[in-house]
Order: structure tokens, then sequence, then C-alpha cells
């Protein structure tokens, strides 16, 4: 390739990306921080919340040192093994018998996500997702201890994969996709969780594990 083509990849590049930045269709500011503005949707996003060198620390001894385990699911008139791997934490009397202590790291990492967000979580679903092939169908998280609205902090580790979002009604808004990288803290709240659905698709690319951890704040029975 020549100078003159490579300078014009470039260019092109800082094109895309300048116009990339000033077409942020759905996002406000400059910051870290994105907050989309989308029909009955609260959404922020905010990459790097844990920078990466804390962040690798995190993904290793989560990666190692959670007791992941597989689950049944119902799929229509089936019960099948769900795509990625589980683990449920915190205390028996809110999250249930089945709930795992909390850990150091979950502790702090919790106590990091409630700083940020000025909000209070007493449970966290960790979701491995072991390679491509490992995915999550297209859901709310409308589980009923958690009431409707739900605030839910997520937090990802490892493999960059795309966040996808839909209307559960209003077919006409397009859907929103959002690569969610290492480290990224990603806050729904308000109507979010009653009025969309998202989903974590598979892909045919050769992929590392990811880990993702979901802060909630249910209730006791
Ligand atoms: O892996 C993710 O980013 C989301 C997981 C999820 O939607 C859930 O556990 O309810
Ligand atoms: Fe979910």
């Amino acid at each position: 390739m020549g100078g003159k083509e490579e300078n014009t990849t470039v260019e092109r590049i800082k094109i895309m990306m300048t116009l990339f930045d000033d077409t942020e269709l759905f996002t406000t500011g400059n910051s870290p921080k994105r907050y989309y503005d989308l029909p009955d949707m609260e959404l922020m996003q905010y990459d790097g919340f844990v920078p990466k060198a804390e962040a690798d620390v995190f993904y290793e001894k989560l990666l190692h040192n959670t007791p992941w385990r597989e689950y049944q699911m119902p799929m229509y008139d089936k019960i099948v093994t769900a795509p990625r791997m589980i683990a449920w934490y915190g205390e028996p009397e809110e999250a249930g018998e089945g709930s795992l202590p909390w850990t150091p790291e979950l502790l702090l990492l919790r106590k990091k996500v409630e700083k940020e967000t000025g909000l209070s979580f007493n449970a966290v679903l960790l979701n491995l997702y072991r390679n491509g092939s490992d995915s999550v169908a297209w859901h709310s998280d409308k589980e009923h201890r958690i009431g409707s609205n739900p605030n839910i902090a997520s937090v990802t580790f490892g493999q960059t994969r795309p966040f996808r979002f839909r209307h559960k009604t209003d077919k006409s808004i397009p859907q929103v996709e959002i690569p969610l990288h290492h480290g990224t803290l990603l806050l729904m709240s308000g109507t979010t969780n009653t009025y969309w659905e998202h989903h974590i698709p598979k892909s045919a690319k050769e992929m590392l594990p990811r880990i993702n951890l979901t802060f909630r704040l249910v209730k006791s029975l």
C-alpha cells in the first residue's frame, strides 16, 4: 500500500470517528458517561468505570474463583440448559436459600457501583459467556421480587459483546446495540425493563470468556 493510500485510509478513519462522535444519535455529552435519549428508557453507560488494571484482576478472580453452574430453563414446551453459566449471590433472607455468600471482591464492586449510582443493591447475578456460542435470549429483567421498574446495574469484564435492546410494543423504534466492554457499567433504570427487552446474540467469531454482573435489589418473599 503506498503512502498516499495509507493517508487516505487514516483520513477516512478520522472522518468516521468525527462523524461517529458528532452523530451519536442517542447520546449526549462528551464524558465517558452516556445517557441514552430514547422513549421509555433510562440508560446510562460508563465505559472504563472499572479501570483496565483493576478490571483485569476482577476478571481473573471471578473467572477462576466463582462456583459457576449450569441451569435449566423452560423454552417453549421443553426444559433446556441455558447457553451460559451463572452464580447468584446475596443474603439468604433476601436472595433466597440457594444464594451464595458475598465475597470480598463482589462486596468491593457492589460498593463502587452503589457510590457511582447512588442506589442500593443486595444481590448480584453473575453470567459467564464461555465463548461465542453462549448468549442470552430476548428478555426483560422482571423477576417479581424486584418489582416493576427495577434499577439494574450491569458491569462487564472480558470479551466485548454487543448488548441489544428492542422496544416491546413500538416496533417503529429501531433496535439499539451497545458494545459492553471490559470495565463498562450500564445502568438500566426507570421504565427501561418495563418497555424494553435486551439480548446478547451468539457469535460465529472466536470469542474469549465474558463475565457480566447484574446488581439487583431483591425483596424478601
Ligand atoms: O450479560 C449481560 O450483559 C446481560 C445479562 C442479563 O441480561 C441478565 O442476566 O438478565
Ligand atoms: Fe437481563
